[in-house]
């Protein structure tokens, strides 16, 4: 004990040394809903640092969460040695190269889907992981951490209702920004069931459509909106998704599983549900950050648990991979009108 210190604050700083010291890559929407999540409600864990090109926005927060280092360059945030452990939610053009950052300096990794923009890097990533010979990364695909998805994968893997068959899925955000375009809708947002999807079967998506019906008259940008996508998945069961960016309502996203003996559907928003005033109905959530709040707490949660064992708990890199490569084909339906193999290697040839 250094003198003058008390046993509370001995024993605080052995447990603090124990914490994750997490750094955090942009602090936009997301990055700065992770800051808060960690410097709030996170255990074993604590922020030390951030980092934005937006110089600005990166100290404001800095100085809104308490003593928070700033560092200009990512890749200095990466190496850093006092950074144990990194969080990515810079835009997804950005990803592939931090991503091999953290893997040159072993720190480990919660990176915000999508892992990278195109199937190639992608495979990169996953390639340079695997020669690690330790998972590093997590990809942030948060609907696996949702009560209400959890509780769904539950019920369908324990066979109660026979062989799921089909999934409906609808996504719907209020708006997005005018740099928001048709390719985007598939990576940014289809994403995500392309995920849900894989995850719900167990299984790869053999073959993507998209489809576009007549966009929506709201934007003025030329993307094609809603979309309306349909995934074969290998072992020959359909999901179907309908995408919509600029709904203006709300944010919804459903999901009903039909399977031989049952269908089980969640999303309904069904706990809200009010009267009054001669009317019933409920509230919509105004976005993502709302509705799956609980979700992401949950999966930086689990990630910082994970990491202090030396771990990953959630969608792996191969995970980002494949929905890299069905948002490529995906893209390419999109643009050529028509039903488009995925193409994938083969999971046994890249891990062994
Ligand atoms: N899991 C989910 O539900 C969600 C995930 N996301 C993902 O989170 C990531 C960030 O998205 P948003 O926060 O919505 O975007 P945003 O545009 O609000 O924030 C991005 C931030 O990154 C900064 N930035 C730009 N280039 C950078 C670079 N090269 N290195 C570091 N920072 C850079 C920007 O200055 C900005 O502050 C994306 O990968 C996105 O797909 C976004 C929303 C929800
Ligand atoms: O990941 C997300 C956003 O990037 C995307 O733009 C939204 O469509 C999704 O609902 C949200 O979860």
């Amino acid at each position: 004990m250094r003198r003058g210190q008390s046993s509370y604050n001995v024993v605080r700083e052995l447990v603090e040394m124990q914490d994750l010291r997490i750094g955090i890559i942009g602090v936009g929407q997301m990055g700065a809903d992770h800051a808060e999540r960690v410097v709030r409600r996170i255990s074993g864990a604590r922020l030390v640092a951030v980092s934005d090109p937006d110089l600005p926005r990166a100290n404001a927060l800095a100085e809104s969460l308490g003593e928070i280092r700033v560092i200009e360059d990512p890749l200095a945030l990466i190496g850093d040695a006092g950074v144990d452990a990194v969080i990515i939610a810079s835009p997804g053009f950005a990803h592939a190269e931090q991503l091999m950052a953290c893997l040159e300096h072993a720190k480990p990794v919660l990176c915000e889907k999508p892992l990278t923009m195109d199937t190639e890097s992608s495979l990169r990533v996953v390639e340079a992981e695997h020669k690690l010979g330790r998972q590093l990364i997590q990809v942030g695909f948060m609907r696996r951490f949702d009560p209400e998805y959890a509780a769904l994968k539950q019920l369908l893997d324990s066979g109660e209702l026979g062989r799921t068959l089909l999934l409906h899925n609808v996504h719907r955000n209020k708006s997005v920004p005018d740099t928001f375009r048709s390719e985007m809708i598939v990576r940014d947002s289809l994403v995500h069931e392309v995920d849900v999807a894989r995850w719900l079967f167990d299984d790869e998506i053999a073959r993507i459509t998209v489809h576009a019906p007549k966009p929506t008259s709201l934007v003025a940008n030329g993307a094609l909106d809603p979309q309306l996508a349909i995934f074969e998945m290998a072992n020959g069961a359909i999901a179907d998704v309908e995408v919509f960016v600029n709904f203006q309502v709300g944010y919804e996203v459903r999901c009903e599983a039909v399977a031989e003996k049952g269908s089980a559907t969640i999303g309904l928003g069904v706990d809200v549900l009010t009267k009054r005033a001669g009317q019933w109905g409920g509230a919509v959530p105004e976005d993502y950050r709302v509705r799956f709040g609980t979700a992401y707490d949950v999966e930086v949660q689990r990630w910082v648990d994970a990491t202090h064992r030396r771990e990953i708990d959630g969608p792996t890199a191969w995970d980002g991979y494949a929905a890299a490569a069905v948002c490529t084909a995906g893209i390419q339906s999109l643009q050529e009108g028509r039903p488009v193999e995925v193409e994938m290697a083969r999971k046994s040839e890249v891990l062994g």
